[in-house]
């Protein structure tokens, strides 16, 4: 729907006012969410307490919608129903119907669109990050404020009362922010939802009513007596399983097993999943020589000068480093424009090659695997950008899902890249200054394991959410990489390359070069072993998949 929609936007004489996103217009508070998830992670603290006070303020204001909604739908009497039902029972049932259709907003303004769990305690948990960004950004009376308010959901909670402790003792909280009171909207979200809550609690154990409380904060004395027990087994069972989300959220369900044998000459084991204190993980050296370093170095130079960038922008991910891009068949065509050796582009290719066969050697599994994208990146650190910057080069992420740090969870869905399922970087050079690897957790935070780039070094993962990582920021030179993701779905192999490869055919030389001893290489005995250009060209026939990229 969203890629037909981007179709119709670029029909000749189509405007922007033609289109009116009614959805778009409930999301707001996810993108008021991810902006303030991002300001956190970068650390401008000033930003976080702006974006997490929309995000309140809008997702206050979306249930509010919602419930108007509630109130909408109850106009239309419903039809008499089967059951024989006295007048008091039936205008018990509708009111209880329409309380219900109100709490129940709380489910649908949580639920991302397009996914189907909610986001538990989605507004305590709006309120918990805002307190601790404005304690950040030294707003202590909004600290303050915002922790008494989380306090109403949660009046006993301990973090947040020696939290509250810890703000009202410090020095600079005068007497005013000292008092400061819980905010009005969330006191009187809370007494009505509580209100409410009631009477539906009351309905189920009086009236046969049903209802499912959307929230976990809902305190025991709101339950009768009579509903005790099976309220307590429910929120039980519910935290049992979320409990039960996290433990097994570790185990990497890819069908991938690190530890097969590594066949390349020369290319040894540095790390693995013990010492990268992970699962799948592995990091292996002397993959590339000096000299095969310096080459895909110089072509990355001239190829980057001639515009390759990536897509205009500066760089995706951080406004204080330069970012370049340069893909197999975009060598190769410079290569045929003359302006750079062709020997180099092969040689780009010819690596990929080889890391295919590493990664499908040490990575075991029962599939087939196919290059799903390549291309040499580099990042330069821009002069005079790097002053008190906090950023990274790369923000945490997990390559073939959405990371949601807050729930640690991990969306499989657009726009991340589904069908990558193994991932490898391969490192060219070391003379920039931060630019560090690592790994780290579902949080996004604890840092795991770290890995410094170097020529020929090679970080091998699986793409899935056991391996979210990120890169720190270049804070001086540039460093480049050659990044690899392979797929075990066929329709989603890199056309791009199948480009590249046909073209080198057609111009009669074989694709992968043919072993010479060339002297230099590490290469030597991966890139015969296992080209699959002739089974390649077999299968020829255009997917419509969507094209791969960063
Ligand atoms: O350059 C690196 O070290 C990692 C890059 C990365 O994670 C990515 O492009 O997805
Ligand atoms: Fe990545």
């Amino acid at each position: 729907m969203r890629n037909n929609l981007e179709k119709y936007r670029r029909i000749l004489g189509v405007k922007e006012e033609s289109f009116q996103d009614r959805e778009r217009e409930q999301e707001q508070h996810w993108e008021m969410y991810d902006a303030a998830i991002l300001a956190e992670s970068s650390s401008d603290w000033v930003k976080a307490v702006k974006k997490w006070k929309e995000c309140v303020n809008e997702t206050l204001k979306q249930t509010e919608e919602c419930r108007a909604q509630c109130v909408m739908m109850s106009q239309v009497i419903p039809e008499e129903p089967d059951t024989v039902q006295g007048l008091y029972e039936r205008a018990a049932d509708l009111s209880l119907s329409l309380l219900s259709c109100k709490q129940m907003c709380v489910t649908l303004v949580s639920t991302r669109p397009g996914r189907v769990s909610a986001v538990e305690d989605f507004l305590p948990l709006q309120l918990e990050h805002l307190h601790i960004a404005q304690f950040k950004a030294g707003d202590l009376k909004g600290a303050v404020e915002t922790l008494r308010s989380l306090l109403l959901f949660y009046p006993t909670d301990s973090d947040s009362l020696s939290n509250l402790e810890l703000y009202t003792q410090t020095v600079e909280v005068n007497t005013e922010a000292q008092e400061t009171g819980p905010m009005q909207e969330i006191a009187k979200y809370i007494s009505r939802a509580l209100q409410e809550k009631r009477l539906l609690y009351f309905g189920m154990a009086n009236l046969d009513f049903k209802f499912s409380d959307p929230d976990l904060w809902t305190p025991e004395d709101i339950v009768p007596e009579s509903l005790r027990e099976t309220w307590r087994a429910e929120k039980e069972k519910l935290h049992e399983k979320l409990k039960q989300g996290e433990k097994v959220e570790e185990v990497d369900d890819s069908g991938f097993y690190a530890g097969g044998p590594v066949p390349v000459v020369g290319v040894t084991i540095t790390m693995d999943d013990q010492r990268l204190n992970g699962t799948n993980r592995v990091v292996l050296d002397g993959v590339l020589s000096q000299s095969e370093c310096d080459r895909v170095m110089q072509l990355a130079t001239v190829a980057a000068s001639m515009g390759d960038g990536y897509r205009g922008r500066r760089s995706p991910h951080t406004p204080h480093e330069k970012f370049e891009g340069l893909t197999v068949l975009r060598a190769l065509q410079l290569a045929q424009d003359g302006l750079v050796n062709q020997s180099d582009a092969r040689l780009l290719h010819e690596i990929g090659e080889t890391v295919k066969v590493l990664m499908d050697s040490y990575f075991r599994s029962h599939s087939v695997l196919y290059f799903a994208y390549t291309h040499l990146v580099c990042r330069s650190a821009i002069p005079g950008h790097q002053e008190g910057r906090s950023d990274l080069s790369h923000p945490v992420h997990v390559d073939n899902c959405i990371l949601e740090p807050e729930t640690r969870q991990c969306w499989r869905e657009a726009p991340a890249f589904t069908h990558r399922d193994l991932s490898a970087v391969l490192y060219l050079n070391d003379d920039f200054e931060g630019g560090d690897f690592f790994f780290a957790d579902r949080d996004a935070k604890t840092v795991t394991a770290m890995v410094k780039p170097k020529c020929g070094r090679l970080v091998g993962f699986t793409s899935g959410p056991v391996n979210p990582h990120g890169v720190t920021a270049v804070t001086a030179g540039r460093r480049c990489a050659l990044a690899l993701w392979f797929t075990t779905e066929k329709q989603h192999r890199d056309m791009e390359r199948e480009e590249a490869e046909e073209l080198w055919a057609a111009d009669g030389k074989s694709v992968v070069k043919e072993e010479k001893g060339e002297g230099e290489s590490a290469l030597k005995s991966a890139r015969s072993g296992r080209s699959q250009g002739k089974e390649r060209s077999k299968d020829r026939e255009r997917v419509t998949g969507r094209r791969d990229e960063l």
